[in-house]
């Protein structure tokens, strides 16, 4: 069986054999999942949950056993025909089924409370701290982890489950157990030894078969993620898949990915028939002993008819009870893949947030030195490699952007210009040198692809802020100043909610994010070819409003129509350490000083 890959990413992520089995390891990282909910501050309610859970399933345990008992002296009276004696078991026994069901009911709606309370609370932790750090975008460009979105919204739901399951079957299984046994005792030894080793047995081989299908459980989950990453690939692009026509292309695609999902699928159902099978034969074995232990018993006058009946029901009850230890192997199994890929996803955002060395090769990786908060951009000597060390882009790079200057960043494609504004936001940072930055809330980036929040058209406008005084007509205005007039009138309001990425042309996009430049008034914008798909006549209208704002200025751009908005040029050239730089006559001697140390 081929091993896993991460579709997400479309690296090949090799899955560590440990994560298959119930080892040191895994419960290690169990526990690692459940303390942080169990020991936090305010978990107090769910410890009384816990307990109501605990109340509830005691009870039902209890009652359980009490019906069993009366049962027996209910048949007893019936033989012995004592009318009166009856109808009061009668009246007896259907109250404490009625009491049987509410207590389950309470367990039930408890437990699903504590589970999706725990559910929203460790989805929000791990949301947290995905999107703290910009670890969401570490993960997708180390690609050593797959599918990070799956885990937080599909694994966390069946791993609080499997949880909630665990002290509830524990309790109910202890419960019945003991009540069962003194009941079994008293009425066959035997049968109770037998009960005994016959659990044994079952306990063990139940843990060896059930061995293979941590791998199989873990295989499949990952299909299936690659399976749903290949369906939101397609809806997330699907104007330019209908362009190309490319039906064909992506059917083949994702038919290979369904495909590979249902093979594991199969694979599972496969071994599951062959436990089901192992698990009929012991089951055979069970139904006949009781009679065979007990009948003789009623044969030799020593119990009485009700008892017979007593004793098959508490054998019964019994195996169900000890079946439920055995079950556990199950829920674990199936719980394993949850557990090692949340476990997995929070190891890599402690390696993150504590910035330790990934592995020993990236222990040894050269890092830009990147320094928030100074005055102004400032490079040093700065190196750049792609993260995955695959290209070197640029050496030896000075570079110093006095406030205020417009710095434009030419070249050929693909040598690195936008790799230099990511130095700059400090997304990448392999390499060597010193990135000196301002503080981040003062800087504004504006992509060559607009990114439009899920929201209404407010929220488009302000972002990155959330909240913002901003009036309406406020808005109007800034639309109208980036040829937007009407917009908000055209879509119902600045508190109208679309798929804004889709409702707008590109252009009207690119406008969108130099509004964001009016609404938010940074010091500093970054801009990647962020007028590529506007005229030339509204190019020039949105670099003046640029200018007016007076901040400092990085763009990169291939268009020379917009080197006229600039004051200083960075040409960054093909063979990756060579730099030029041009820059108004005024200012050439500053600039020309620090060229003469790069350029060398
Ligand atoms: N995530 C990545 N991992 C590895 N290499 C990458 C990654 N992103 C970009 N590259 C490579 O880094 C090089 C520089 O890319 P960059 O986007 O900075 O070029 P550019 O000069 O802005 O190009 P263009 O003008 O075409 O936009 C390219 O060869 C590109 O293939």
């Amino acid at each position: 069986m081929s091993s896993p890959e991460a579709g997400s990413s479309g690296s090949h992520v090799q899955s560590d054999p440990q994560n298959f089995r119930l080892n040191a390891l895994f419960f290690r990282r169990l526990g690692g999942l459940l303390r942080p909910y169990w020991f936090r501050k305010g978990a107090w309610l769910s410890w009384a949950m816990l307990l109501v859970m605990t109340f509830a399933g005691s009870t039902y345990s209890i009652v359980g056993g009490v019906v069993s008992t009366l049962t027996a002296r209910q048949a007893d009276a019936l033989v012995a025909k004592q009318v009166g004696q009856y109808w009061w078991f009668w009246g007896l026994l259907t109250g404490l089924v009625v009491l049987r069901y509410l207590t389950i009911n309470l367990q039930n709606y408890v437990s699903a409370r504590l589970n999706l309370g725990w559910r929203q609370w460790l989805s929000t932790e791990l949301i947290d701290r995905y999107l703290r750090n910009k670890t969401y975008y570490q993960i997708n460009i180390d690609r050593d982890l797959d599918n990070p979105d799956q885990r937080i919204q599909e694994s966390v739901f069946p791993f609080c489950d499997a949880m909630t399951q665990v002290p509830q079957r524990v309790m109910t299984a202890g419960i019945d157990i003991m009540v069962q046994v003194v009941i079994l005792m008293a009425i066959s030894p035997a049968m109770f030894v037998a009960t005994l080793v016959f659990t044994a047995v079952q306990a063990v081989l139940t843990l060896v078969v059930y061995k293979p299908l941590i791998r199989l459980q873990w295989n499949s989950t990952i299909s299936e993620a690659d399976f749903r990453y290949g369906l939101l690939h397609v809806r997330d692009n699907a104007e330019t898949v209908a362009f190309y026509r490319g039906e064909e292309a992506e059917r083949k695609h994702l038919l290979a990915r369904l495909t590979d999902a249902v093979k594991r699928q199969l694979d599972i159902k496969y071994y599951q028939i062959r436990v089901n099978i192992f698990y009929q034969i012991l089951e055979i074995v069970w139904d006949v002993m009781p009679m065979f232990l007990i009948a003789p018993l009623f044969f030799q006058g020593h119990i009485s008819f009700g008892a017979i009946a007593q004793g098959a029901a508490a054998a019964m009850m019994i195996k169900q009870s000890l079946g439920l230890f055995s079950q556990f192997i199950p829920i674990l199994s199936a719980a394993a893949p949850n557990v090692v890929r949340l476990a997995e996803i929070q190891e890599k955002f402690d390696r993150l947030d504590a910035d330790a060395p990934r592995d020993e090769k990236s222990s040894r990786t050269p890092r830009i030195n990147l320094v928030r908060g100074a005055e102004m951009v400032r490079l040093q000597d700065l190196s750049l490699t792609t993260p995955g060390g695959e290209q070197s882009l640029f050496r030896n790079l000075d570079l110093t952007v006095p406030n205020s200057r417009r710095l434009l960043i030419t070249g050929q494609t693909g040598v690195g210009k936008s790799s230099l504004l990511r130095a700059i936001a400090g997304l990448w940072n392999r390499g060597n040198g010193v990135v000196e930055v301002p503080s981040s809330d003062k800087m504004l980036f504006l992509p060559q692809k607009p990114y439009m929040v899920l929201g209404d058209l407010r929220s488009q406008l302000i972002y990155p802020r959330q909240e913002s005084d901003i009036s309406d007509e406020a808005l109007e205005k800034v639309l109208e100043r980036v040829r937007l007039g009407g917009l908000a009138q055209r879509f119902g309001g600045f508190q109208s909610e679309r798929d804004w990425a889709r409702v707008l042309s590109l252009g009207e996009q690119q406008r969108i994010a130099f509004a964001r430049i009016l609404t938010n008034r940074p010091s500093y914008v970054l801009l990647d070819e962020a007028t590529s798909a506007v005229d030339l006549a509204t190019e020039e209208l949105l670099y003046q409003l640029l200018l007016e704002t007076g901040a400092t200025v990085i763009s990169v751009a291939h268009r020379t129509s917009v080197v006229q908005f600039h004051d200083m040029t960075l040409h960054l050239d093909a063979n990756g350490h060579k730099i030029r730089m041009r820059t108004d006559e005024q200012e050439s001697s500053y600039v020309r000083s620090q060229i003469s140390e790069q350029v060398g």
